[in-house]
């Protein structure tokens, strides 16, 4: 196969099928239908506009959909002095769904790389992380695919992602074990092959906290 043809397969393999999205009418009407399953009546005065406020809302929280990631970390600035050390953006907040039951994980990203032909934006790094929280998401795919598209993007000597987050499908349903906390890593490069340089990143993610 050749370069081009595969990573075109490798692009549709991971694309989203956007044939067949629904019209705002017909997804405005399916939460109608949720409302009566839940037992409420869509035509009371209160929930007269909730089907609107939460195809809007929707709108939001999986507007990552629409975000191209490669774009997001496509300008470099290359004139950094040499800087080649760690790049570490720790605590960015996110909100997510989870794919079984879409409803809500939330917590902080922490995302590293050792930089070689420059660096990003450091606003990108976080736009990265909304770009895929705002999905329908498990937490460990969301934390590969902030690392993968930092490398596919920068090149670097290696990327750290963690990621620490409250699942609500675990708080407020099914076994109600809130405040249970779930930490998920993936290391490239560096971060891989030397356990001194996951130390460093970690020491630097619990850095600086009473
Ligand atoms: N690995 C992983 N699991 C997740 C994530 N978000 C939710 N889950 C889990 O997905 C699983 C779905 O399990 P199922 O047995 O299919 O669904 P369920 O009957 O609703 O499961 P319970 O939550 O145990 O009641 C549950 O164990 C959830 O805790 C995630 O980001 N990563
Ligand atoms: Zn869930």
């Amino acid at each position: 196969m050749s370069d081009v043809v595969k990573s075109l397969s490798t692009r549709l393999s991971t694309a989203v099928d956007k044939s067949g999205v629904p019209s705002r009418e017909e997804a405005e009407a399916a939460v109608r239908t949720l409302l009566r399953w839940a037992g409420d009546d869509p035509t009371r005065e209160g929930l007269q506009d909730t089907p609107k406020r939460v195809v809007k809302a929707f709108k939001e929280f999986y507007s990552g959909y629409g975000e191209d990631p490669s774009e997001i970390l496509d300008k470099i600035f290359a004139e950094v002095e040499g800087y080649d050390d760690i790049v570490l953006v720790r605590d960015i907040p996110f909100y997510s769904h989870c794919e079984h039951h879409m409803v809500p994980f939330f917590g902080v990203a922490h995302v590293a790389y050792y930089p070689t032909k420059g660096v990003v934006g450091l606003s990108k790094l976080a736009r990265l992380v909304d770009a895929y929280a705002r999905r329908l998401q498990t937490q460990e795919t969301m934390t590969a695919q902030i690392a993968r598209a930092m490398v596919d993007a920068l090149e670097p000597r290696g990327v750290a992602v963690m990621i620490e987050a409250e699942h609500m499908c675990m708080s407020m349903r099914g076994i109600q074990k809130a405040g249970a906390l779930t930490l998920t890593t993936q290391f490239t490069g560096v971060f891989k092959e030397d356990p001194a340089e996951q130390v460093r990143f970690l020491t630097l993610v619990r850095g600086g906290r009473g």
